[in-house]
């Protein structure tokens, strides 16, 4: 074993990422030698090594986990397969003291191999009902955090405990000037932010483009639209600034923010609270998902911390209305987020996934 040195895992989509990235540069601080596995063409390879481009990135093949039919379920249990294989060789190698795993199907492949190896495994789940990686990996695995206490009754209590949030620190020094600026926002309208997710999500796109002449009387919006998916037509137009997706500028951009209009994934939903955004919530819906996020905004708006709109519900009226709800909402909304719990620091997190490494 090689007393320094961790392996962080999980990827597919940013959610599977965020908290990794978050830590890691606790872990380096600290004097570890850090590794990420993951897939080879997943969007956790362009998150880690654009925010550390030193940090060595291992990718693996790994098939995706579908609840649906598709033809790739038969030839994808042999990708995991062959990803195993790859861990197996690069852990024997790397001889880690732990590893981390954030879920996401990349993960699966990971936490196999380093049972096989005699490897401590953490896992980490961030949606109040968890996912099918993380249900997976959780017999090999020595012990689960949790956001969300609610997800503790779908876990055996022996091996799993809720953490509450960690938020990478860069995304409280934005600075709403230069947020502004960037999106040469100069009339003094408040700013609504609107996220699709990591991937961005046509269905909330449209709804902001169906109703964008209103909207941009009242506010200014900043449009997070997922790869793809630019509106080429619309780039001129004034008080209305689309992005695919944003790293660094991220932080910035929150700031400059008054409201959000988001999916309700875990990390954003938490870093939006952390940050005391009035929110409004439009779940990705049963047809597309296990329906995690519809559980996550449920709590969410249970706690007074959100506004809630269900996909089937969404309509040009219906959309406009929940705006005009949140606004009149707002203060209350900020109150009861600036009474929630603290997120955890890097650190704390850190401390706690190191309690279970090999000594
Ligand atoms: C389609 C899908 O599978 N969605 C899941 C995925 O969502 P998704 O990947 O969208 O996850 P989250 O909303 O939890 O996190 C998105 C992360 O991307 C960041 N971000 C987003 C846009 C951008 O331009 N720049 C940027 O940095 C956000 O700040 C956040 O940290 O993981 C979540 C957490 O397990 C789940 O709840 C979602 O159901």
């Amino acid at each position: 074993m090689n007393q320094k040195t961790v392996v962080l895992t999980g990827g597919g989509t940013a959610g599977h990422v965020s908290l990794n990235q978050a830590i890691i540069p606790s872990f380096l601080d600290k004097g570890y030698d850090v590794h990420y596995i993951g897939s080879k063409d997943g969007i956790e390879q362009e998150i880690i090594s654009e925010a550390f481009p030193n940090l060595p990135f291992h990718s693996i093949s790994s098939g995706k986990l579908r609840r649906y039919f598709s033809v790739k379920n038969f030839t994808d249990p042999f990708k995991v397969l062959a990803g195993v294989f790859q861990a197996v060789g690069l852990l024997r190698k790397l001889k880690p003291m732990i590893v981390f795993s954030k879920g996401g199907f990349v993960s699966v492949p990971v936490v196999i191999a380093a049972k096989v190896l005699g490897i401590p495994v953490v896992s980490h789940e961030s949606d109040v009902t968890p996912g099918l990686a993380n249900k997976i990996s959780l017999p090999f695995a020595s012990h689960i955090f949790t956001i969300f206490k609610q997800t503790l009754k779908y876990l055996p209590s022996e091996k799993s405990s809720c953490t509450g949030s960690i938020i990478r620190p860069e995304l409280f020094e934005g600075d709403r000037t230069r947020g502004l600026a960037m999106c040469q926002f100069t009339n003094g309208k408040p700013t609504i932010l609107i996220m699709g997710g990591s991937l961005g999500s046509k269905f909330i796109n449209q709804a902001v483009r169906n109703n964008l002449t209103e909207l941009l009387v009242q506010y200014n919006i900043i449009h997070l639209c997922g790869k793809g998916n630019i509106d080429e037509a619309l780039n001129e137009m004034p008080g209305y600034q689309q992005y695919e997706y944003v790293t660094t500028e991220l932080p910035d951009l929150l700031h400059a923010s008054d409201y959000i209009v988001s999916r309700a994934g875990s990390n954003s939903i938490f870093e939006f609270l952390a940050l005391e955004k009035p929110m409004l919530l439009i779940p990705l819906s049963m047809a597309q998902s296990r329906g995690d996020q519809i559980v996550n905004a449920k709590i969410f708006k249970q706690q007074g911390l959100a506004e809630v709109l269900q996909e089937e519900e969404l309509t040009p009226e219906s959309f406009m209305q929940a705006l005009r709800t949140l606004k009149e909402n707002e203060t209350a909304l900020r109150q009861n987020m600036i009474e929630a719990e603290s997120p955890k620091t890097p650190d704390e997190m850190v401390a706690l996934i190191m309690q279970y490494a090999k000594k």
